[in-house]
């Protein structure tokens, strides 16, 4: 997949480009991440990309043309990545505080696209004109406000990359990621068999592989209810969960 991001901060995608397994995404190539900066857009001695807001009031404004330049730009290396750079493959994506809520659902629907470009806001955000030209959508990571959309950005890329296909190996093995969906996750253990007078569920160590998935479901669904009944009244169990919700129904009341 390829990640174009207009920055005026480039230096600080290299936390997602040179570490973990989305560096290691970068490094094998599945992932491209290329910042583009705006200032390199900009046709002035002090490459301004920012302005006094009209209407007055405090902080600054990014102006529109460096960014719809940085934005043509980065479709024109899109499509040189060999990716189709309309909307429906390519959508320009800003993140804000006024878009809609990033979510599982909507990490799993990012990663149909061949590339996406995320613009990253600073100051007191982007002229308007620019947003209703060229962005296609909007995202929060969250009810609130931050200095700039960089951090949200790279959390949009990691929740993607993370969820390409052979990008986390059998670290997510099949039947894992069949409960993960819409469950908060089970509590995790490894050695030593005792931290601080703390031991390890049995059935843990029991190698009893379907005790020990049922195990780890029961606890995804009484931590989703104890934590988040939100979401444990959208949980839509499959199949396979239905029925094991049924068996386990006295132990996760
Ligand atoms: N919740 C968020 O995803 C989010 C995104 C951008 C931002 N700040 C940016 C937006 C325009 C100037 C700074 N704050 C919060």
């Amino acid at each position: 997949m390829y990640f174009a991001v207009i920055t005026i901060l480039p230096e600080m995608f290299t936390a997602v480009s040179e570490f973990g397994i989305t560096g290691r995404a970068v490094q094998n190539k599945q992932v491209t991440i290329e910042c583009i900066n705006p200032r390199d857009f900009t046709t002035d001695n002090y490459r301004r990309i920012d302005e006094r807001p009209f209407g007055g009031g405090p902080g600054m404004v990014m102006m529109a043309e460096p960014l719809a330049k940085a934005i043509e730009y980065a479709k024109s290396q899109a499509s040189q990545h060999g990716c189709a750079t309309d909307a429906a493959h390519c959508p320009v994506i800003y993140l804000s505080p006024q878009g809609g809520t990033l979510n599982e659902t909507k990490v799993m629907a990012l990663r149909q696209y061949d590339a996406m470009i995320l613009l990253c806001g600073r100051y007191e955000g982007i002229d308007e004109r620019l947003l209703q030209r060229y962005v296609d959508m909007e995202i929060s990571i969250g009810d609130f406000v931050l200095t700039g959309g960089e951090l949200p950005a790279m959390v949009l890329m990691d929740s993607v990359i993370r969820r390409l296909p052979d990008v986390m190996g059998d670290a997510k093995s099949a039947e894992q990621d069949s409960f993960v969906e819409g469950l908060l996750d089970c509590p995790h253990y490894t050695k030593p068999h005792e931290f601080e007078g703390l031991t390890v569920p049995e059935v843990l160590l029991s190698g009893h592989h379907a005790n020990i998935a049922k195990w780890r479901f029961v606890e995804q669904v009484k931590r989703t209810k104890q934590r988040r009944p939100d979401l444990w009244q959208q949980f839509t169990p499959n199949a396979e969960q239905a029925r094991l919700l049924k068996k386990v129904k006295d132990e996760i009341k």
